[in-house]
Order: structure tokens, then sequence, then C-alpha cells
């Protein structure tokens, strides 16, 4: 039985995030979802929608078995708790893979790093990023 996990901030939900997480469940058979604290959105805009609100969306959602809040302060907490086999990483996620591995060395974590895949954010039918959907909602409904 493999545990996979996933992360994000995943703040307006969209058919990207289903591709990610549904590309997560597929390195495995079990899907856990760290979502990231409001606090520790620092490289974007932080998201609108409060943090138990995105982890209810989020646990609801078919790919995924649960869906956690991430800690605070140390990233490190929940994965010690989950105990994964797989950490997939969002195609666009900033997080480098060899600084991570090492990090999780240090705390006795043994286990996989992997990218997952990109659904294409070109498509002009559709909307594939959260920063996308805002743009288009401040556009379209600012009078
Ligand atoms: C292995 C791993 C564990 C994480 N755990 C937490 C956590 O416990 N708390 C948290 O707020 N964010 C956590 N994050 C999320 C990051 O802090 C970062 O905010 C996340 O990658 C969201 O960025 P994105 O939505 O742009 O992809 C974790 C990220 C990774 C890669
Ligand atoms: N179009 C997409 N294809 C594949 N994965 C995606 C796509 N959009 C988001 N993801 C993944 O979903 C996870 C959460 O993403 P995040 O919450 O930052 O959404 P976002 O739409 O990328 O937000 P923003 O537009 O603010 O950057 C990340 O791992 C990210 O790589």
């Amino acid at each position: 039985m493999r545990r996979v996990v996933a992360q994000g901030t995943f703040d307006l939900l969209h058919p990207g995030h289903v591709h990610y997480l549904s590309d997560a469940a597929a390195m495995g058979e079990e899907l856990h979802v760290i979502i990231a604290r409001s606090g520790n959105v620092t490289h974007k805009e932080p998201p609108v929608v409060p943090d138990e609100q995105r982890r209810e969306m989020v646990a609801a959602l078919k790919p995924v078995d649960e869906a956690h809040l991430g800690h605070p302060e140390d990233i490190f907490v929940p994965i010690e708790r989950i105990d994964p086999d797989i950490i997939a990483l969002g195609y666009d996620q900033h997080h480098d893979e060899q600084r991570l591995q090492a990090a999780l060395g240090e705390r006795g974590i043994d286990c996989e790093i992997r990218r997952a895949s990109a659904l294409d954010r070109n498509d002009p039918d559709r909307l594939l990023s959260t920063g996308r959907i805002i743009d288009r909602i401040l556009a379209e409904r600012s009078d």
C-alpha cells in the first residue's frame, strides 16, 4: 500500500487542481493532501478562502482520501505523521527536489519525491489557475 502526499494552496478550485490530484493519486493507493496555511503562502498573494474551507473542499474531491491543514511553522510535522512513500510535487511548485530530499533525510523520513504533470494553462476555453480566475473576476465584476 503506497501512501502519496500532495500539497498546495487550493484557493479557488479548477480542473488543474483535479488533474494534479488525480496524477498524484495514480502514483499509489492512498492520497493525502496538505493544505498550505494562509500565513505560509508568501510567494504570491495569500488565499481568499479561509484555511479550513480550502481543506473541506479538497477533502471532497474524488482522488483524495484525506486532506489535512498544514502545520503553521514546521512543514515536516504533517509529513512525519502521515509517513508517505511518495511526495508528489506539482509541476510548478518552487520546492527544490534535492534540498527537500536532504531535509527529509535529516528528519529521518525516507520517501521518494516525484513531479506531477501539467494541464496546459494555455487552453483558451478554460481557466486553469486560481490567479486567472481572480483576474477574470476583477475584469468582469469591477464596476
Ligand atoms: C512536503 C511539503 C510539505 C508541506 N507542508 C506544509 C505545512 O505543513 N504547512 C503549510 O502551511 N504548508 C506546507 N507546505 C506548502 C508550502 O509551504 C507551500 O506553501 C506550497 O507549496 C503552496 O504553494 P503552491 O500553492 O503555490 O503550490 C508543504 C509543502 C511541501 C512540499
Ligand atoms: N493547470 C495545472 N496543471 C497541473 N497542476 C496544477 C495546475 N494548476 C495548479 N496545479 C497544481 O495544484 C497545486 C496547487 O496549486 P495552487 O493552489 O498554487 O493553484 P494555482 O492555480 O497554481 O494558483 P496561482 O494561479 O495563484 O498560482 C500545485 O501543486 C500546482 O502545481
